[in-house]
């Protein structure tokens, strides 16, 4: 489908509920790629904790696996079988250091039709929260940043700029894709329900507004184990900032058409990009400090 003349491409978005349970995950994730697929998406997104989410930090550590281990191996199959591009985000990563550190990555893969890894971006912003009496993440203590942001890379749905979920919160790290020459950027998630619930949508909108771009966000979605439950709401956004595609209750699906003609419509109507003033960002005095 992507690339016949006329038709645009069409991505997926999946949303889920994974648990420890690295088989079960995999099933309800290869049942709603074969899904995407049959209905003609050239690419998938999984969110954040697709391999599972696991219910204390020393099970987290104990299921992670290499980028070469066993479960991207049939990740890539799926990918193959399918025909299709796959965003993985938030991989949890054994990565070389983890001999030494006992900390994971949290990997966001992308795999293209014949199962390769393209690329692979590590979650530079850690999730370090704590939310009196609702609310304690502290991603540090068991992940290690990533040390880089990656280029984006070319899809048949158009160039895809990789994030992951808190990194939603900067700016930033939109800008500096945006500027690199992206025209999706995607957010894996597991937001929790009480930041979600006033933040999620509006902060996506902004993302697309301001970098217009397409904004590609997979969520997970309801009770992961005893202790957690994630916001879900996956969604698409346009670079006019209008949610295109949503996700309902639940695990499931959603669908967008890339319209990369509209894009390039909305960044001629208003050419933001070429009116940023770099030269100035970095120059603001500290409140009281002395004037030049
Ligand atoms: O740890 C795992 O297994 C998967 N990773 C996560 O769930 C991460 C780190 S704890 N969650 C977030 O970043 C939530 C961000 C968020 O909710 C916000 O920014 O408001």
């Amino acid at each position: 489908m992507a690339g016949s003349p006329g038709l645009k491409p069409l991505v997926a978005v999946c949303q889920l509920t994974s648990t420890p349970d690295k088989e079960l995950n995999f099933a309800a994730c290869a049942g709603l790629v074969r899904e995407a697929a049959r209905r003609g998406a050239c690419l998938v997104f999984l969110p954040e904790g697709f391999d599972y989410i696991g219910s204390n930090t020393a099970e987290t550590l104990s299921l992670a696996e290499s980028l070469d281990g066993d479960l991207l191996g049939r990740y890539a199959g799926l990918a193959r079988d399918c025909g299709v591009w796959l965003s993985l985000g938030g991989f949890h990563e054994r990565g070389r250091d983890w001999p030494t550190t006992q900390r994971i990555y949290n990997c966001h893969v992308l795999l293209d039709p014949a199962g390769c890894r393209v690329a692979a971006y590590r979650k530079t912003h850690l999730c370090d929260v704590e939310l009196e009496g609702r609310v304690t993440m502290k991603e540090s203590s068991f992940t290690n940043p990533g040390p880089e942001i990656v280029p984006p890379v070319s899809t048949p749905a158009g160039k895809l700029g990789l994030s992951i979920c808190y990194d939603l919160r900067f700016p930033e790290i939109s800008l500096a894709l945006r500027r690199a020459g992206a025209e999706i950027l995607t957010y894996p998630s597991a937001f929790t329900v009480t930041t979600g619930s006033a933040h999620w949508e509006v902060l996506l909108r902004a993302r697309a507004i301001e970098s217009q771009c397409y904004v590609v966000a997979a969520a997970q979605t309801g009770k992961n184990h005893e202790r957690r439950t994630s916001y879900g709401h996956s969604l698409v956004v346009d670079p006019w900032g209008s949610v295109v595609a949503q996700c309902r209750e639940g695990p499931g699906l959603c669908y967008a058409e890339i319209d990369l003609d509209y894009l390039h419509r909305v960044r001629r109507e208003i050419p933001v990009h070429s009116h940023r003033r770099p030269d100035l960002y970095g120059t603001v005095a500290a409140a009281g400090a002395p004037a030049p």
